[in-house]
């Protein structure tokens, strides 16, 4: 059995085939599909035999009444969203101090396709829909602040590919102001040039992250590289290497790609609408 250390006290982590009840009916634990920073996800069956993603937010030593906030967001923001590339909450629940959210189940997620150039036509297509996702927050007032390969789930993979943005735990509402200075953030892979230099977030922040995802499906290696120090990170962020690199491609879609990655966020595309005026244009070779 896995256990958590959660200040003072111990509570055993779901196993496969132990099961979890709500208010709806009975969860069954099936295998773990991953674990991330935050949270791990499991396979689970539902009350009616449905197969869903059920994700654990991970106590990571932080008080009970915090991780209870953090989740209560989460939940209330998926209830809120109407998108079809927006992954689909089917529940949500608290049993014996942990909490849950019963998820769509999704077939993958993009950070296990890369690692090769993609073919133009399926880079455009995820870039329309995540393009398109990105429009119905930003017109919402929110800024995802969290896309990552990992959070760009992908159903249907065998047939017509169909994202599903997750992991709204970051996300934030901007209440009318355009700007969100936060804390600084760990996680190098959610970095962005006004966060590094100016300690904010913006609507542009998630433009710029999508462009370091265009920029790897395109060539299959990242625009940052991240196996080096922090401070190393930050560098290249603040001093334009992504942008850089993209601009060196020479291809059609890295003039695009270069856009997002301008240092100013004032200087990249406007919307995510923009962007996509310039990609439906491309023409390739
Ligand atoms: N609804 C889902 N369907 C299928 N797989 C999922 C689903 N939600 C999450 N996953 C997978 O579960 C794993 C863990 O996800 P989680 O969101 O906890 O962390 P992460 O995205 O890997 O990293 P981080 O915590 O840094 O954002 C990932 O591999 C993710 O692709």
């Amino acid at each position: 059995m896995t256990w958590s250390s959660t200040g003072s006290f111990l509570i055993p982590f779901p196993v496969p085939g132990s099961a979890l009840t709500s208010t709806r009916g009975t969860y069954v634990i099936g295998a773990l599909i991953g674990d991330g920073q935050y949270g791990s996800v499991y396979e689970c069956s539902g009350p009616f035999d449905q197969v869903y993603a059920l994700k654990m937010l991970r106590p990571a030593n932080k008080p009970y009444q915090v991780v209870k906030e953090e989740w209560s967001r989460e939940m209330l923001r998926l209830e809120s969203f109407r998108h079809p590339n927006i992954v689909y909450i089917h529940d949500a629940f608290e049993v014996n101090y942990l909490f849950y959210l019963a998820l769509e189940r999704c077939d993958t997620s993009l950070r296990a396709l890369l690692g090769a150039p993609f073919q133009p036509p399926l880079l455009l297509e995820l870039a329309r829909q995540l393009l398109m996702t990105l429009q119905y927050l930003h017109d919402n007032g929110v800024v995802h602040a969290d896309l990552h390969a990992g959070n760009v789930l992908i159903s249907q993979l065998d047939h017509r590919p169909l994202v599903k943005l997750t992991d709204f735990g970051v996300a934030h509402q901007l209440d009318g102001v355009t700007r969100w200075f936060r804390p600084q953030v760990a996680n190098p892979k959610i970095l962005v040039p006004e966060l590094v230099t100016a300690g904010y977030t913006t609507t542009q922040s998630d433009l710029y992250q999508l462009g370091l995802l265009m920029y790897q499906m395109h060539t299959g290696q990242p625009a940052i590289d991240v196996n080096v120090a922090y401070e190393e990170i930050t560098r290249q962020i603040a001093e334009g290497t992504p942008r850089q690199k993209a601009e060196a491609l020479g291809t059609p879609l890295s003039q695009v790609i270069a856009k997002l990655l301008r240092r100013r966020d004032a200087y990249r595309y406007h919307s995510a609408r923009d962007v996509w005026d310039d990609l439906r244009q491309l023409r390739w070779a």
